[in-house]
């Protein structure tokens, strides 16, 4: 049977149920590389190289069977605490990972006459979209290239991007085989809410727009199925809505079938049918529908706080498990037997409601009246403010000492472009009226301009786009090191200070970093040395670039999406550790899990402290778990064209209160 193109097949599909699963998994356990992979005689490889790193089997015994039709219809998420296993689970479905027995995997609905000829192949017929690092997909070769508005001959738009011509002197014919029936991209374009970017080229998209672009993308490639990989990271609330409601219609007309993987986290969408639940260790603990997999995590949750009750200390699966009922209870997925939180502290360490002040300082930042245009296209500043009292037009702004500032917005409102004119990646830091440090970047009468390395010399920065740039060739160390050099890959300036930051650091985090941990126990941090950036996961990727912002304790600290694609637990260290440095760590019992007093506080060793009243701070986050708890100002932006933005002051953590998150994003 001819395939047609997705969107236009539920009508064809939706009667057919005796058709075999799409992917059939019968007793398979997965590993990365062979599990009896040995290096040659002679070939043993350095401890940095892929083959040192541990290969554990994932997903042992794993049984389970996707129907390509069904009555009612399944829908399935994964869900887990690791970013690595999400990843590995969903490449596990389209034939990726090494399969044992090699028969324990099958496709048998892709050898019936209905799936197309062009999708038999798992890894064609199965479509993944993951969004790590994905500026990088998108182009660009350094920070600033995004926010100029010269285009090169080989930026590619939007449309081109979604058609799949990209090159630049494609024949005729082959453009033809390429693109998609007109009909079809203008659906997907106006699904995706894409339409006001069709002619932008693809590199200027923002993080929330260029997720639906890759979406868009492979929508277009008319899979069996869209493997999803977190699709919700760094959405705002109401895309997030938007995108789900996008995702079930094509799921329930099976055009394509959708496998979400979710963060603990997330909201688990009411149109998810099916869930699978794996641990951190990557053994699945269950799977199959979903409201009896949310009650077994409800009763390992209710184990989990009364073996803490009793003050055995838990084990780390249970501890994982209690975190994860914390989320689902949080959100209402199921009603603990226990009020979650019940020391009253945020995670890292903050009452519910705290007026302590940090004593304010001089500006570091100072704009009065920023608008930022391309072409007739505002996209920051297009407004009046009240400023004292006065109407004034464009973004009037100052960040002093001391704050702690929540920059938050709809995806696409200007917050990224905000932070890159402070950063002074954007080129129009030079026009706009913008002071840092007190200093225009260019030379007034008699005052020197500021250079950019002096700016970036008093800054920390982590970001997804710094995160799709960072040379991946870097040891951990020098990751660290970088801090204190120009650039990545340029020499840094190090003293016998710097070196026992880095190394206290390495320390504090080792057990998340060092992925050779499990198999033997480091006496030393020559681990640091001979591993690579590019070989840990995404989550110690993310954890790397979030110390390598901290640690020297810059005046302005700029953790954009800092803490998205972090896994739990970690992430509430980093947290805790952003403000309290080596001073406290995080326990688990039976109140939960709280900061306490570290040992290096008890013994007066801590090396790093956190975050320091000469600092300024300013955080963008969608995610209310990952908003520090020291952050008390915040600015809301508006969508192009919907007024001013919005400012407030938090009387404590955003975490403790859904209060105080749902102020910031009420619609005015
Ligand atoms: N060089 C450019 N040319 C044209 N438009 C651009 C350029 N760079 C950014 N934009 C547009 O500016 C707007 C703001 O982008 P920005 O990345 O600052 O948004 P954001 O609030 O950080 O979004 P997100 O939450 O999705 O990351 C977007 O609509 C983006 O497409």
């Amino acid at each position: 049977m001819k395939r047609t193109t997705p969107l236009s097949l539920s009508a064809s599909r939706t009667h057919r149920v005796n058709f075999p699963p799409i992917v059939k998994i019968t007793n398979g356990t997965f590993y990365t590389r062979h599990p009896s992979s040995r290096p040659r005689p002679g070939q043993e490889p350095s401890k940095s190289s892929v083959n040192s790193s541990p290969n554990p089997p994932l997903f042992q015994n794993l049984t389970l069977s996707l129907p390509s039709f069904s009555t009612p219809n399944e829908h399935w998420a994964i869900l887990s605490p690791s970013s690595t296993i999400r990843t590995a689970f969903l490449h596990v479905l389209r034939g990726q990972l090494l399969c044992f027995p090699p028969t324990a995997r099958s496709y048998p609905y892709l050898s019936t006459p209905n799936a197309s000829f062009k999708s038999r192949t798992p890894d064609r017929a199965l479509a993944y979209v993951g969004f790590d690092v994905e500026r990088r997909a998108f182009g660009g070769a350094y920070l600033s290239a995004r926010y100029e508005s010269h285009r090169e001959a080989g930026d590619v738009s939007l449309a081109r991007y979604l058609s799949g011509v990209t090159g630049l002197n494609e024949g005729e014919e082959f453009v033809r085989a390429r693109l998609p029936p007109e009909e079809v991209l203008a659906r997907v374009v106006k699904d995706l809410e894409l339409e006001r970017f069709v002619q932008k080229p693809v590199s200027t998209l923002s993080n929330g727009q260029s997720r639906r672009a890759r979406i868009g993308k492979a929508l277009l490639s008319a899979p069996e199925m869209l493997l999803l990989d977190a699709p919700f990271i760094g959405l705002d609330p109401f895309v997030s809505k938007h995108i789900s409601q996008v995702l079930h219609r094509l799921a329930e007309s099976n055009a394509p079938r959708v496998v979400l993987s979710l963060r603990p986290q997330d909201v688990v969408p009411d149109w998810i049918t099916h869930i699978v639940y794996a641990g951190e260790d990557g053994k699945v603990d269950t799977l199959g529908p979903k409201a009896e997999v949310f009650r077994y995590l409800k009763n390992k949750y209710e184990t989990a706080e009364q073996r803490g009750a009793k003050g055995v200390s838990l084990d780390p699966k249970l501890v994982e498990l209690r975190e994860v009922g914390r989320h689902l209870s949080e959100r209402g997925d199921f009603e603990a037997g226990k009020e979650s939180g019940a020391t009253g502290l945020s995670r890292d360490g903050y009452e519910k409601n705290d007026e302590t002040r940090v004593p304010l300082g001089d500006p570091l930042v100072e704009m009065q009246g920023v608008r930022i245009k391309y072409g007739s296209n505002s996209v920051l500043g297009d407004w009046q403010q009240d400023v004292d009292g006065t109407k004034k037009d464009g973004l009037w702004w100052d960040v002093r000492r001391g704050q702690r500032w929540g920059i938050f917005g709809a995806n696409g409102s200007g917050k990224t472009t905000l932070l890159s004119l402070i950063t002074s990646d954007h080129p129009q830091t030079y026009s706009a009226p913008v002071r840092i440090f007190q200093r225009s970047r260019l030379p007034s009468p008699g005052i020197p301009g500021i250079s950019i390395f002096d700016i970036q010399s008093r800054m920390g920065h982590s970001s997804p786009e710094v995160h799709a740039l960072f040379p991946k060739q870097l040891s951990l160390r020098r990751t660290l090191e970088s801090a204190w050099a120009d650039t990545p890959l340029t020499r840094p300036a190090l003293n016998a200070e710097a070196g026992s930051r880095i190394d206290a650091c390495l320390r504090w985090f080792e057990v998340d970093l060092n992925p050779q941990l499990a198999e033997t126990a480091s006496s030393n941090l020559e681990w640091s040395s001979s591993t690579l950036f590019g070989q840990v996961s995404y989550s110690a990727q993310r954890v790397l670039l979030f110390l390598r912002a901290v640690i020297r304790h810059p005046d302005i600290l700029i953790l954009d999406e800092a803490f998205s694609g972090m896994d739990d637990l970690v992430r509430d260290k980093c947290l805790l550790f952003l403000t309290r440095g080596e001073g406290m760590t995080l326990t688990y019992t039976d109140k939960g899990s709280v900061p306490v007093p570290s040992a290096k506080a008890k013994s007066n060793e801590v090396v790093v402290e956190g975050l320091q009243d000469h600092q300024a701070m300013l955080c963008v986050s969608h995610s209310r778990q990952e908003v520090p708890g020291c952050v008390r100002e915040w600015v809301c932006l508006p969508e192009s064209g919907t007024g001013q933005p919005r400012f407030g002051r938090f009387s404590g953590p955003v975490e403790s209160s859904y209060r105080r998150w749902e102020e910031i994003w009420k619609r005015s």
